[in-house]
């Protein structure tokens, strides 16, 4: 039989929706105001008919709870982009791999959801939108599974990776350096997600702060932020000789390395650190092309990286790095990062790259296409993977 991606019909996005479709959108309309009590009953309905599955999920599930509803969303809003859609689920498929989900998981996930919606989309359900969300569900399970099955092929599901190195640049923030067992093949620019052993199956998102190292070592920057248990977890305790696991590599804020423009990067506190990973991307690539770093903290004392940043800056003629502080006094550049940049350029041969907090991010997009970027032209994270509480990043 063919992988579940080439049966789904080939729809781009912008046609009229499909009517599985419709139907779908419909149930999810009405769930939406009452998506925690749905997603509650879901969880609770499959650890009763299935309590061997709990083991998968983490003991505290607050946060699963948003990602799950988050993702139903996502399928439907891209239904009938089949390639969006293939992608997105593609990668959810393999990044299951970490949880330990197996195909046989999904038609025990696939009958409680069900189940679910029947009660919690009383109005709009009908055995005709039964029939759809089976349907759909189905393709959506099959298209994860097969990735998963593809990936197995040539990746460990996760990797182990012994804490080498642990400092705590401010009361806040630590660069935490690890060393995986096996080798692990990621690109500058992408972030991995991360288990501690004090949190066990909650992972977070963390980029990459350097380009992949000859020695194999992987470095994070970590903030330890309010609630941010796994964050916390990396600052304050975690110490040399701890064990991590981390998922596989994600992301494409990446370097493209087919043209010759200049880069123009807006990093946002530890957003700066794929940034710099991309800065020693560009120097080991050997091809002299503009850089331009655009720094921003809220206060001097958080620009916890620019002596790292001022060191390339010296080592690198093409290279110019600006700090800019948004909300105490300074001698540096002083406002918004993202105001700051419109006073500079004009950039009309240059890629963009924006990393930091997602405002940054979504203000960011608007002022650079505002000022004559071509969206296609800006790489940035998915919003979605910074605001979902299962990014406690910094
Ligand atoms: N790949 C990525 O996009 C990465 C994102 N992050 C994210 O970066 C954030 C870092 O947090 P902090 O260091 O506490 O940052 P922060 O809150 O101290 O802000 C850092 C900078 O962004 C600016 N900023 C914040 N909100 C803004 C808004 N709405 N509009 C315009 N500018 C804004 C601030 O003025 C400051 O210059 C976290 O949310 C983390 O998840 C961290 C690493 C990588």
């Amino acid at each position: 039989m063919p992988p579940a991606r080439d049966r789904l019909p080939v729809r781009r996005a912008g046609s009229a929706p499909s009517p599985d479709t419709v139907l779908i959108r419909r149930t999810l309309a009405e769930i939406e105001p009452v998506a925690d009590k749905a997603t509650s009953y879901f969880y609770a309905l499959l650890f009763i008919r299935h309590p061997d599955l709990r083991s998968l999920f983490p003991v505290a599930m607050d946060t699963q709870r948003d990602r799950l509803f988050k993702a139903l969303l996502t399928a439907a809003e891209h239904a009938d982009d089949t390639a969006t859609l293939t992608e997105y689920l593609s990668h959810l498929g393999r990044g299951h791999r970490k949880y330990g989900t197996l195909p046989e998981h999904y038609p025990a996930v696939g009958e409680c959801l069900i189940a679910a919606l029947t009660r919690f989309a009383s109005d709009t359900w009908s055995e005709a939108t039964e029939a759809a969300w089976v349907r759909v569900y189905t393709t959506v399970s099959q298209i994860m599974i097969d990735a998963a099955a593809e990936d197995e092929q040539s990746s460990p599901a996760w990797w182990q990776a012994e804490v080498v190195g642990h400092e705590l640049r401010t009361r806040d923030i630590a660069v935490v350096t690890v060393r995986p067992e096996e080798p692990y093949p990621f690109l500058a620019g992408q972030y991995t997600s991360l288990e501690t052993p004090w949190w066990p199956r909650i992972w977070r998102n963390y980029s990459f702060s350097s380009a992949p190292r000859s020695d194999g070592l992987l470095t994070f920057h970590v903030k330890a932020v309010p609630a941010g248990w796994v964050s916390n977890a990396l600052v304050h305790h975690a110490r040399p000789g701890d064990v991590l696991r981390l998922g596989p590599p994600a992301g494409s804020m990446i370097v493209d390395h087919t043209t010759d423009n200049g880069l123009l990067c807006l990093g946002g506190g530890t957003g700066i650190a794929p940034i710099k990973a991309l800065v020693e991307d560009v120097a080991e690539h050997g091809r002299r092309r503009p850089v331009e770093v655009f720094y921003g903290a809220r206060h001097d004392d958080d620009l916890y990286d620019i002596d790292t940043m001022l060191g390339l800056q010296r080592s690198h003629p093409w290279l110019s790095v600006r700090p800019v502080v948004s909300d105490g006094p300074t001698r540096r550049l002083s406002g918004q990062l993202t105001h700051i940049v419109r006073e500079y350029g004009p950039w009309p041969a240059y890629d963009a790259y924006l990393s930091g907090p997602p405002g940054m991010i979504r203000s960011g997009v608007d002022t650079l296409v505002g000022i004559g970027i071509p969206s296609h032209r800006i790489r940035h994270d998915g919003i979605d993977e910074l605001t979902t509480s299962s990014t406690d990043r910094g």
